[in-house]
């Protein structure tokens, strides 16, 4: 079952898929993870790339493309949870081939609904563990008192993200609402679109997944 978690940044998309990988067995496909990982490589689209993530702007889709067509024939697992891609239409068409290529569908697009107050009120109080890059603080967990991470167990330094700052958010919510909102009337035509509310609390939402998911 292969599925997309639609929605603008700080949705939680990250949380739920993380669920659905600990108790499905699910790959997730983070587009966000993997820019993230190649920024801090040192390899010339590392560098591309870092600037314009920093800034809040979508990386070209012949880049995030290429990412997910590598993981989608390497990465196995009980289906792929594809979090934070596609980001536009000439994203979406290429999923579409890509999986018609491998013999594959697309089970359900999940909208994970929140508003636009929420989202900054969550992505400005964002930190991340500095070893493991485990999310805090937005909505879904506290800092340790202890300062050790739940994940990792590690004490490190808690980090903000380089884009989770208010000018950047504000490109990014510009660049979700002019280039992947679309999508959602896109998913919906199609009839793979099914809402979730994303501003109940971490369980709930999950639940509202599970029940959709079946
Ligand atoms: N599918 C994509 N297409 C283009 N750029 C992307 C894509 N996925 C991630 N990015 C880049 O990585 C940044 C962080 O993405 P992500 O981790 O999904 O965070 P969030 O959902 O919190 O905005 C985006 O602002 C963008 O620059």
């Amino acid at each position: 079952m292969n599925i997309i978690l639609l929605g603008p940044p700080g949705a939680g998309k990250g949380t739920q898929a993380r669920h659905l990988v600990e108790t499905r067995g699910m790959v997730q496909l983070s587009t966000g993870d993997m820019l993230r990982e190649a920024k801090t490589s040192g390899t010339e689209m590392g560098q591309k790339v870092a600037a314009i993530m920093d800034a809040g702007k979508l990386v070209t889709d012949e880049i995030v493309i290429g990412l997910i067509e590598e993981k989608l024939t390497t990465e196995k697992g009980a289906g792929f949870i594809f979090d934070g891609f596609p980001r536009t239409l000439a994203q979406a068409d290429a999923l579409s081939a890509l999986l018609t290529k491998l013999g594959q569908s697309l089970h359900t697009v999940i909208e994970m609904r929140v508003d636009d107050d929420a989202l900054v009120g969550r992505i400005t109080a964002r930190s991340t563990c500095g070893g493991c890059g485990e999310v805090y603080n937005d909505n879904t967990k506290p800092i340790p008192a202890d300062g050790k991470c739940t994940n990792c167990g590690k004490e490190n330094e808690f980090v903000r993200r380089a884009d989770d700052n208010e000018d950047s958010l504000r490109t990014r919510l510009m660049e979700y609402y002019k280039k992947t909102s679309p999508l959602i009337g896109y998913y919906y035509a199609k009839g793979d679109l099914r809402p979730v509310n994303g501003l109940a609390d971490i369980k709930e939402v999950t639940a509202s997944i599970e029940a959709v998911l079946g």
